[in-house]
């Protein structure tokens, strides 16, 4: 029966799942309605609140979209640790699998071990990593990457960038600065700004938001390392309260874990629905 308690422990199993307090009771709430009192069996009950979470996701769930502008400048954002290099490793791979050229700039210039990861995952996807000094200025690599892009007529440039939140003034200059520095070569770039977040890391996504959408203009986000957590209700809790595009999702360390994000699929795999737990 459909009854107080029954949507009491649902909210309860909602907010555990990471989904944040008021999605969860907006998500019980819709799925109860018009239902209020009645008997309804407990896959009835799954399937109904997956076509609820499933609505709050279909909107945001976008590919990046691409451009015919040729280089498509892409910037990615996020704290340390988010998955950043890693996800760029995997874009540029994918772009690559679909015929485009891609160039890389490893704009966390502070990391000399950030750098050398980028050049790995270069090698493995085949597209070349520009560089600088370490400790060098991210913008200025940032203009000279766009300029060999341009030049070789490369479909799109993958900037890194760093990720120390820890002082935010100097990440909003830095990035301001590099977006300043390439908008002398393209005015319109970049044409993307992607935040990588950490699916593990749970409610803390939404202050990440918060704060990079204030410090970035971020157009996108993808959400990494949904392997292996039961806190990616928060990617619902995302899209209520942002809206904004979630683009791919990561589920694993190697090259091809990175998928689009389907929205169906998700909302069933998070209320139990899914081919393997059915
Ligand atoms: N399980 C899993 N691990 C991931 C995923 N994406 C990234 N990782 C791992 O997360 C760790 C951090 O990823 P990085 O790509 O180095 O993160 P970053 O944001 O570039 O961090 P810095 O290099 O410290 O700036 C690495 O050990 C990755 O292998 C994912 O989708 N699933």
């Amino acid at each position: 029966m459909l009854d107080d308690e029954m949507l009491e422990s649902l909210e309860e199993l909602l907010i555990q799942a990471d989904m944040g307090v008021d999605t969860s009771l907006k998500v019980a709430a819709r799925m109860a309605e018009g239902r209020f009192g009645r008997r309804v069996g407990a896959t009835e009950v799954r399937e109904l609140l997956a076509g609820e979470i499933a609505r709050i996701l279909e909107p945001v769930a976008r590919p990046m979209p691409i451009y015919p502008k040729r280089p498509q400048v892409v910037l990615v954002v996020g704290v340390n640790g988010s998955g950043k290099t890693t996800t760029i490793g995997k874009l540029a791979s994918q772009f690559r699998a679909a015929g485009k050229s891609v160039v890389i700039a490893a704009g966390d210039t502070f990391r000399a071990a950030a750098v050398e990861q980028l050049q790995v995952w270069g090698q493995r996807a085949g597209v070349p990593v520009m560089t600088a000094a370490q400790g060098s200025d991210p913008a200025s690599l940032a203009f000279d990457a766009l300029a060999h892009a341009e030049a070789k007529g490369a479909d799109l440039l993958l900037i890194d960038t760093a990720g120390r939140l820890q002082n935010r003034d100097d990440l909003m200059q830095e990035l301001a600065k590099i977006v300043r520095v390439i908008r002398k070569r393209d005015p319109e770039a970049p044409h993307n700004t992607l935040l990588v977040l950490d699916a593990t890391t749970g409610q803390n996504a939404l202050s990440q938001v918060d704060i990079f959408r204030r410090i970035a203009d971020v157009t996108g986000l993808v959400m990494t390392k949904l392997d292996g957590t039961a806190k990616g209700g928060v990617l619902v809790a995302l899209a209520d309260r942002f809206g904004l595009p979630i683009h791919a999702i990561g589920v694993g360390e190697s090259i091809d874990d990175l998928q689009p994000f389907d929205p169906d699929e998700f909302a069933r795999a998070l209320t139990g629905l899914s081919a393997e737990s059915v």
